[in-house]
């Protein structure tokens, strides 16, 4: 067996005196989903940040394709509140990050993002004159255009409209597939953790760390899974869980 595409042993973090994460071990495979579930305040943005090397290890251990991470390095973030480049156009805040790739085949990967994203007539337009839920779309379209083996998503669909949400859930997958990428999505919602992961990891607070694991095993791929026999009742299980952490 192949050594896991990431790999977290007793990582540990504090802010001053006050312990954010403690014994955080976890090993993620390639092409693997993960969904982070746990009450407010419990580390799982603090968890994702190192992971993509945004802040530095303390205590513990994490190897990403067998190094340290550093920022852009194997992983894409995709935040709450898209962190867009105001003075580049909206194309070109995707092309960007393709400054390897000949000209025409970077425009036709921007064009291509862009459609899916329902952004096709807006590549030359500026991302202020873009709504905040397309701004969030474009933010997604330019760590999707990085095709790293694992993507980090900070709540990035909490501001969506349900619909929006449900389409930008099933593009994050579709692209994750199609590139073989990993995926770790923090999230608020037990249904958003059943569509977008496989794993599920529940954590509990002070200090920070992983309570339980769930593998629901459900049949399908993205929002065709809310159709599978046990979505509801797997639902139900893991938000009397998170409940559970919340008041513990
Ligand atoms: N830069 C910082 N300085 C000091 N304390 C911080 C900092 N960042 C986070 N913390 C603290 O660390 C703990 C974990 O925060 P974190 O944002 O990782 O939690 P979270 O689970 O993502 O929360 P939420 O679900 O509310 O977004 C909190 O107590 C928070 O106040």
């Amino acid at each position: 067996m192949s050594d896991p595409l990431l790999s977290l042993s007793g990582l540990g973090h504090s802010f001053g005196s006050r312990a954010a994460l403690a014994g955080v071990s976890f090993a993620l495979n390639r092409g693997e989903r993960v969904a982070i579930l746990g009450p407010s305040g419990c580390g799982k943005t603090t968890l994702l940040r190192l992971i993509a090397g945004l802040i530095p290890v303390q205590e513990g251990h994490i190897t990403l394709q067998g190094a340290a991470p550093k920022p852009g390095k194997g992983s894409a973030v995709i935040f709450q509140s898209p962190r867009l480049l105001p003075w580049r156009r909206v194309g070109e805040n995707i092309a960007i990050v393709l400054a390897d790739l000949p000209a025409t085949a970077r425009a036709a990967r921007v064009a291509d993002l862009l459609a899916r994203m329902g952004l096709a007539e807006r590549g030359e337009d500026w991302p202020d004159d873009l709504s905040g839920g397309q701004r969030q779309r474009l933010a997604l379209a330019r760590a999707l255009a990085m095709k790293a083996p694992l993507l980090l998503l900070d709540e990035p669909f909490a501001n969506l409209d349900p619909l929006a949400r449900e389409q930008m859930q099933d593009v994050v997958l579709e692209q994750a597939a199609e590139e073989g990428s990993a995926l770790i999505a923090v999230t608020h919602s037990v249904d958003e953790a059943l569509i977008l992961g496989d794993r599920i990891l529940l954590m509990q607070a002070q200090p920070g760390r992983i309570g339980q694991e769930f593998t629901p095993g459900l049949p399908g791929q993205g929002s065709d899974r809310r159709k599978a026999a046990g979505f509801y009742p797997t639902l139900a299980t893991i938000s009397d869980a998170l409940r559970a952490a919340a008041t513990t």
